[in-house]
């Protein structure tokens, strides 16, 4: 995910000497300054926060707490400085963040990979600690790399956005696989039926957002002719609950982002 938001923020113009990537991994940090030429790099976390204005936490929500609890000495040492803390992990609470690293400027925000192309979709959530000016700079570091960012007011909401768009990609490539399978085993040539499906996404993707006040079913009911191929493919969904098995998918993937918190954080909801 950090790559991604790495070519959102270099795509929207962000100096790549400004920005530092930490990794354990020597080898992936050369394959890094190979993708993102001028990047600075470091094995070393602590060191990598000296003088920076925001610090972004992208590992996975296990290894967050010692990665967090590291951090404490050097963020000390650059308390004058405060900078902003945005963290990425699913599930991690504001408020565990902050013990594990005495420091309280977080943001939380939920992110997804099309920030790789600059079209990411995100959701942003600011304990009360942070104050606008550095809201303001936590939003304008995530419109970078999302298309759109919109602030919850509730931690738990960010579970949901996790949920829908975190992992939303995953569910639209899963239909994709399915499409172009379907296409394929009929006789399609591979690289076509790809082609078409991933255009087809483009296309329901902006035709949806150039009328967001036009409910998606308005939408899908004007490609469904009355007793047309539409309505025989959508039959099948409806014959198999699918829209259900969907909503089910999404909720269970909100659940395990509060889980993750309860399993990872301190098992007590602040909200
Ligand atoms: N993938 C996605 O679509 C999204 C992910 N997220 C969140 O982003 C976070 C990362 O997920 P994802 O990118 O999929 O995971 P990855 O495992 O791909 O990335 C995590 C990175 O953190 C590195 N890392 C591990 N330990 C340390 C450490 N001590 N110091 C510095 N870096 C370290 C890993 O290095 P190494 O591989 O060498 O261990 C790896 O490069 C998660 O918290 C996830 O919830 C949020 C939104 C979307
Ligand atoms: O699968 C995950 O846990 C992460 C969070 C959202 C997308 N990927």
């Amino acid at each position: 995910m950090a790559k991604a938001m790495i070519a959102g923020l270099l795509a929207a113009g962000h100096p790549a000497g400004n920005i530092t990537v930490t990794e354990p991994q020597e080898t992936t940090l050369a394959l890094l300054r190979t993708g993102f030429p001028g990047v600075r790099t470091s094995t070393d976390n602590a060191a990598a926060i000296f003088g920076s204005h925001v610090i972004v936490l992208a590992t996975k929500p296990q290894v967050l707490k010692a990665v967090a609890e590291a951090l404490v000495a050097p963020l000390k040492t650059e308390s004058t400085n405060n900078p902003l803390i945005l963290s990425i992990a699913a599930g991690i609470r504001v408020a565990d963040l902050a013990r594990w690293l005495d420091y309280k400027t977080i943001v939380r925000v939920m992110p997804n990979t099309p920030a790789l192309v600059s079209e990411g979709a995100s959701g942003l959530y600011a304990s009360q600690s942070v104050s606008e000016k550095q809201k303001d700079l936590a939003f304008a570091v995530c419109a970078s790399f999302s298309k759109l960012a919109y602030w919850l007011d509730k931690e738990q909401l960010l579970d949901v956005v996790t949920g829908t768009s975190g992992s939303g990609p995953a569910y639209f490539l899963y239909l994709c696989e399915a499409m172009v399978e379907a296409a394929v085993e009929q006789g399609m040539p591979r690289e076509i039926a790809r082609g078409l499906v991933a255009q087809t996404c483009l296309g329901v993707g902006k035709m949806t957002l150039s009328q967001l006040d036009t409910e998606f079913s308005v939408l899908r009911r004007n490609v469904t002719s009355p007793k047309g191929t539409t309505e025989a493919g959508i039959k099948v969904f409806d014959d198999n609950n699918v829209k259900q098995h969907m909503k089910d998918c999404v909720v269970a993937a909100t659940k395990r982002a509060d889980e993750l918190g309860d399993i990872l954080g301190s098992q007590v909801k602040f909200f």
